[in-house]
């Protein structure tokens, strides 16, 4: 297949095996310059091995994957920022020795981590020891270390796990932002609702096979999306047996 100029992640024909057990099994994906592409599936889909061989962590069987035309590697990997479940932080470091650290690591400018910080609106809270954040600030903090590098892709696991009402909308308010300034963000989760509302498209996996890929209003039966997710996952359950 082509690349369109605005491909960022390309997944073609993607296969791991584990022994005789396929936790993939053929899976496509492209996901596009802006766009904010969900990976629904119930536990054991295969969206944490997808998301691991995107980031360079898993051997696939068969199947290729291209990060912006290229192939996953150090280059390519460089312009990825990623966000798996709960952030890992140090507890004793402030948010801002955090950011300052996670810049030289990644060798970029200690002045980066200042947009970083205001996007995530936590440039108030920048001196104090993230022990003492809420999960909604740790989560928030994250996202700055995922954002430090100014990547071109986004991935994020179970975004909202743990987070309250209040929570939930600005991650959605902050991936939308992110979204219009042009980056592509690829959210995996087992909730319907956690990416109804902030995903352009999205594709369903269960038991390691696509059953739906497209606009998300396209999974809705009689108008109703949980009804035609639900209905999807029963069908494909039953399909595997
Ligand atoms: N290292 C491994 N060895 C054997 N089987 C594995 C291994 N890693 C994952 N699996 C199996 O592959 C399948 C897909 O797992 P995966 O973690 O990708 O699913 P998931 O969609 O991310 O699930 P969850 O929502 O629970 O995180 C599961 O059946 C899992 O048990």
């Amino acid at each position: 297949m082509v690349a369109t100029n605005d491909a960022v992640l390309e997944v073609r024909q993607l296969h791991k095996h584990y022994g005789t057990h396929r936790a993939l099994d053929g899976v496509d994906l492209t996901v596009s310059r802006g766009e904010v592409y969900g990976l629904l599936g119930p536990n054991g889909a295969g969206k944490t091995t997808l998301m691991k061989a995107v980031l360079g962590l898993q051997r696939p069987t068969a199947g290729t994957v291209r990060l912006f035309g290229g192939a996953v590697g150090r280059e390519t990997l460089a312009q990825v920022g990623a966000l798996i479940e709960v952030p890992g932080l140090w507890p004793t470091l402030t948010g801002d020795e955090t950011l300052r650290l996670h810049a030289r690591l990644r060798c970029v400018p200690e002045q980066w981590t200042e947009p970083a910080l205001e996007l995530v609106k936590m440039t108030g809270a920048r001196h104090r020891k993230v022990g003492a954040y809420s999960l909604g600030m740790r989560w928030r903090l994250g996202i700055a270390v995922a954002l430090l590098a100014r990547p071109r892709l986004l991935i994020l696991d179970e975004p909202t796990n743990g987070l309250d009402p209040v929570g939930i909308r600005e991650m959605r308010g902050i991936i939308r932002s992110l979204a219009d300034e042009g980056v592509a963000v690829l959210i995996a989760s087992h909730q319907l609702a956690e990416v109804a509302q902030v995903c352009d498209r999205v594709q369903v996996v269960v038991a390691g096979r696509t059953r739906y890929e497209g606009l998300l209003g396209g999974l809705a039966v009689d108008g109703d999306l949980e009804a035609g997710f639900f209905r999807l996952l029963e069908t494909a359950d039953a399909a595997a047996f």
